[in-house]
């Protein structure tokens, strides 16, 4: 499988912030692979150029309904609830063809509200304590799509000393994977910072897959390849899925040494679907 034919119906499995601040990276984005691209009008954009990356925002999706972002899912990062920023963000994106809206900083269900109105999903990051234990009701919804884990921010609220540390944040990585769960929403892994650091990266994201992300959020180009290899399912897993399917025979069972049960049939048919092998 190529990101090319990656099945549109599925979650994303890379998705790439791009400032909404930096032209030449709105140019490029639409030539990449990844399955989404976040443009970001929050962090990555300084904030004396808050209004020039919405108007450049804008005109990138003008572009894009003919040629700028061909096959792929396109998102907003507006900037949080409370924000000065905030009301110019979705009074900019008002009107345009978007697959989600993401959202920073949720801490309540409450901060999703000035974004109902424009009936987009909302992608929710979740990256303070609070939203931590909020993270189950955030996931409940029914305007979320999915969480994402923004771990810079969560290192920063943990006071960590080692910044991110993801061995001090597991907890806080496994209750937004569990809540996403429990509401039915996808779920997405935070970012590495370390650009040139290939194997750290691919490391990291097989990690995100291990644990139960749906796919990565990312911040280089040279991350998008490596985060789809790592979210897609690979020969092996393939070849095993298949021969579970056609092994099984209803309950439990012996299966190479194993035993199975209908929930590993399900979980194999399930691979095989993603993989378009179904
Ligand atoms: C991190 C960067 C600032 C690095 O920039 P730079 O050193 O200039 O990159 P390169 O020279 O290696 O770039 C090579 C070419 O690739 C293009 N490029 C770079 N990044 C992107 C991108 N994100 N999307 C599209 N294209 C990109 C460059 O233009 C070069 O092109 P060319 O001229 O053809 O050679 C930079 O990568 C960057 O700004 N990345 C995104 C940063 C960002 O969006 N940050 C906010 C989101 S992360 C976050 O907030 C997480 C969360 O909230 C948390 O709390 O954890
Ligand atoms: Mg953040």
């Amino acid at each position: 499988m190529t990101p090319s034919d990656y099945p549109a119906g599925y979650a994303p499995r890379s998705l790439l912030y791009v400032p909404g601040s930096n032209a030449r990276a709105l140019e490029k984005a639409g030539g990449l692979a990844a399955d989404m691209l976040i443009i970001d009008l929050e962090d990555a954009v300084p904030a004396d150029r808050k209004t020039e990356a919405r108007a450049a925002m804008r005109a990138a999706m003008r572009a894009a309904v003919t040629a700028g972002f061909p096959g792929k899912r396109v998102a907003v990062r507006v900037n949080a609830t409370g924000s000065a920023e905030q009301a110019d963000d979705v009074a900019a994106i008002a009107g345009l063809t978007l697959d989600a809206v993401v959202l920073p900083k949720v801490d309540a269900p409450s901060d999703l509200d000035p974004l109902r109105g424009l009936g987009l999903p909302v992608l929710a990051m979740i990256e303070t304590p609070a939203a931590i234990y909020a993270a189950r009701e955030i996931a409940a919804d029914t305007a979320v799509a999915g969480l994402i884990a923004g771990l810079n921010d969560l290192a920063h609220e943990l006071k960590l000393p080692d910044g991110m540390d993801r061995g001090a944040m597991s907890h806080a990585i496994q209750a937004i994977i569990l809540a996403a769960r429990a509401g039915g929403v996808w779920c997405f892994d935070g970012v590495y910072n370390t650009i040139d650091d290939g194997a750290g990266f691919a490391n990291e994201a097989a990690e995100g897959r291990r644990l139960g992300f749906d796919g990565k959020t990312l911040i280089h180009p040279s991350q998008v390849g490596p985060c789809n290899t790592a979210f897609a399912p690979s020969a092996r897993e393939i070849a095993a899925a298949e021969a579970l399917v056609a092994a099984a025979t209803g309950g439990a069972q012996r299966h190479e040494g194993r035993m199975i049960e209908d929930m590993h049939v399900a979980a194999a048919r399930a691979l095989l679907e993603r993989a378009g092998r179904a």
